[in-house]
């Protein structure tokens, strides 16, 4: 992640891998940037899942704001036997974090840190990842679609925003991915948030995309200029989001189904390009399109993105069902959406 100069700036190297200064800064002065959170103040309750770069669970933080009741949280942890890379990295990604106030990015809390553990504090999002919301959305039998095309937009709506708060203060995400997406609930009041920024800095940082290399990488997510040069600038982040546009609106299919990484690059080097998802209007198709054009300067900006989806937004309305294999939610004679 690339960010303003007076945080920890890496710089690309040749190879197209990032390795960066080590930060100046000496720690002692890292109580003025982040909150340090006593650790008697949480309370582990269970694990929500687990990453490359340690475990999240879901907890409850004490004291906050003088309130009674303690404030659910979830907690990324990082155990202390872990190198002195991801030590820093955890340090970066807060400093980084601490920085990014948005009502469509997740809002950081602080940082715990005792002699066994480090601690991140995240919001808790009870909705959780927006690729299993979309999934969770298909017409499977009984359970008709939850959400109608209003819905799906808005939720795309407002990650674009928060993409436009990172883009007007010169962060670039790196993994913008309906994964790395959350939901404030799974209700209709639900607001999508942009988040784990470490996971994208931390795993591009240990070469997060390996041309020949056999782990999982997600070349999917990213343009050419990107996976041939280590090229990132916003417009990768725009590139990205097209895909999240995707996969929302084929409600969390895999881009390029079927196609290896090593192909996608092929595939998409060559011009090739996802096809317009069934449910999806051409004005939609039109916008995610543009976000895949071959050179970075042609793509939209994110203020531009948003508009167009407000503007698309506007004339879908509420009736119009996500309609999923040729079958409305209509079928299944119910009025919900
Ligand atoms: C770090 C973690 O942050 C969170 C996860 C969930 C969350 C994610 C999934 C399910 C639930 S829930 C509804 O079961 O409480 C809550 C809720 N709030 C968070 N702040 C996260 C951020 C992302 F951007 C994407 C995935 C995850 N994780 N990490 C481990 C699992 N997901």
């Amino acid at each position: 992640t690339c960010y303003d100069n007076d945080t920890v700036t890496p710089f690309l190297s040749g190879s197209g891998g990032v390795s960066s200064i080590s930060p100046l800064y000496d720690w002692s002065q890292i109580n003025d940037i982040i909150h340090i959170i006593p650790r008697n103040k949480i309370t582990v309750k269970r694990m929500i899942g687990k990453g490359a770069f340690g475990e999240v669970y879901y907890g409850l933080l004490a004291d906050v704001a003088r309130q009674q009741t303690p404030l659910p949280v979830a907690i990324k942890m990082l155990p202390s036997l872990c190198s002195e890379q991801s030590k820093s990295e955890f340090f970066v990604e807060a400093v980084l974090l601490s920085k990014l106030r948005h009502p469509n990015i997740v809002k950081f809390l602080g940082i715990s840190v005792d002699e066994n553990s480090l601690y991140l504090l995240l919001e808790l999002m009870e909705g959780g990842d927006l690729k299993s919301f979309v999934r969770e959305c298909r017409i499977n039998g009984e359970v008709p679609s939850k959400v109608s095309i209003y819905d799906l937009l808005n939720l795309c709506i407002d990650v674009a925003k928060g993409c436009e708060y990172l883009e007007q203060n010169r962060f670039i995400h790196r993994d913008i991915a309906a994964r790395n997406c959350l939901l404030s609930e799974k209700g209709p009041n639900r607001v999508a948030k942009i988040a784990d920024f470490g996971m994208t800095k931390n795993v591009f940082r240990t070469n997060y995309y390996r041309k020949n290399g056999k782990a999982m990488v997600p070349v999917k997510w990213m343009p050419p200029e990107a996976f041939h040069d280590g090229v990132f600038t916003t417009k990768t982040d725009v590139w990205g989001f097209g895909i999240v546009l995707w996969e929302v609106f084929t409600l969390g299919r895999i881009p390029y189904p079927g196609k290896s990484n090593n192909e996608v690059m092929t595939f998409v080097a060559k011009g090739g390009r996802l096809d317009k998802p069934d449910q999806c209007s051409q004005e939609t198709y039109s916008l995610m399109f543009e976000c895949w054009m071959d050179k970075p300067e042609d793509r939209p900006n994110f203020r531009n993105i948003t508009e167009e989806l407000i503007q698309i937004q506007k004339s879908s309305d509420l009736s119009q069902e996500t309609i999923i294999n040729g079958k409305s939610s209509r079928d299944y004679n119910v009025t919900e959406i």
